[in-house]
């Protein structure tokens, strides 16, 4: 199936680190979002991290140019209707998705392909709520996008052949890499990596150690590039959280308990650097660990 038009739901993080590689790697793309803020932002963001490829001479200016050119964006969801290939990366909340999928399904062609960044969320049952589970899937990225080489695909339990092998087209041409995940919660990536930071998240509870000991152990210990409290702030606390609702539900065993103090972040709103203050405090020049 031939892709050219790519919808992006969401611009956050994530949507808009997907809109910057889909438009480098020369499809259409249209951004969508609630927040008239947020596509703004996006767009600034995506110009400022080109820029810096341009910069390390990744890409041209005119590779830049051109990238920038073929992003829309819009608030209107309905316009994303005439793509070929739609990537949902709104908030981590299943509602929210199911809501989203509501409004535009009256509004896509029948050969369009639905999908979902989701970072847990069970594709089965979001495509059941669609009038086209056999053309949906998930579509994993990690974060940065523009830098991180894979991609996670997960069929649902109805997802077909065509739609899988167009999907892998895509992230071949991005010059990514596919991992297939089977859709149980949090797939390959989160069920290893998020019960790490909610681990890190009880070091820090229990008195183990402090933020700045926790990550300075895990970067020098286990050459991880960011310790996982600097992750966590990185990924988004609210993210990290649902990741943990969603393991601690879908598999029932108490070793995905969130941490309580992972859950305190998240209900004072330091969701870690989008909101400025998390594990670490962002509003001064160097980031300052909170405990
Ligand atoms: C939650 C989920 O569902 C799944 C997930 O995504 S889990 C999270 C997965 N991601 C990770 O684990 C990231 C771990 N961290 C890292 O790999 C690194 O710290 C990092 C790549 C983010 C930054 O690396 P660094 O060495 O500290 O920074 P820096 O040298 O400035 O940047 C390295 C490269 O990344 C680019 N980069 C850094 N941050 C970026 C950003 N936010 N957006 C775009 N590009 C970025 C830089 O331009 C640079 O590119 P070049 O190599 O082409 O020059
Ligand atoms: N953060 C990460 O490291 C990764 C996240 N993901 C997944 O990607 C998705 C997005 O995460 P991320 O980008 O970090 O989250 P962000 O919080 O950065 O962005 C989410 C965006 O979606 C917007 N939004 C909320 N509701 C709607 C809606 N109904 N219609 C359109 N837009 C909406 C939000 O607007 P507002 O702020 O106004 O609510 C916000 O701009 C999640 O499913 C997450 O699990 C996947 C891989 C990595």
């Amino acid at each position: 199936m031939d892709i050219q038009r790519i919808g992006v739901i969401g611009a956050g993080q994530m949507g808009n680190g997907i809109a910057h590689v889909m438009a480098v790697a020369g499809y259409d793309v249209t951004v969508t979002d609630i927040s008239s803020d947020a596509l703004a932002n996006a767009m600034k963001t995506i110009d400022k991290n080109l820029e810096r490829q341009v910069s390390r001479d990744t890409i041209s200016a005119e590779d830049k140019a051109a990238a920038l050119g073929r992003i829309a964006t819009t608030p209107d969801l309905t316009q994303l209707g005439g793509s070929d290939l739609v990537i949902e990366a709104a908030t981590e909340r299943e509602t929210i998705k199911q809501a989203i999928f509501e409004d535009l399904i009256p509004h896509l062609e029948p050969h369009t392909i639905l999908t979902s960044n989701t970072s847990s969320i069970s594709i089965t049952r979001l495509a059941s709520r669609t009038d086209r589970p056999e053309k949906f899937m998930g579509f994993h990225f990690m974060n940065p996008v523009p830098v991180m080489q894979l991609v996670e695909l997960i069929r649902g339990i109805a997802t077909d052949e065509p739609t899988f092998e167009a999907c892998r087209g895509v992230v071949e041409k991005l010059g990514k890499t596919a991992a297939t995940a089977e859709d149980f919660p949090a797939f390959i990536v989160n069920r290893i990596l998020m019960p790490m930071i909610n681990e890190a998240v009880y070091t820090l509870y229990e008195g183990v150690g402090n933020v700045t000991s926790i990550d300075m152990a895990m970067k020098l210990g286990t050459n991880h590039p960011m310790g996982p409290l600097e992750l966590a702030d990185f990924i988004g606390l609210d993210t990290c959280l649902a990741i943990m609702n969603v393991l601690h539900d879908g598999l029932a065993d108490t070793k995905y308990r969130p941490c309580p103090l992972l859950t305190k972040y998240v209900e004072a709103g330091w969701l870690g650097r989008k909101t400025k203050r998390g594990f670490y405090d962002y509003r001064g020049e160097a980031p300052v660990p909170t405990r």
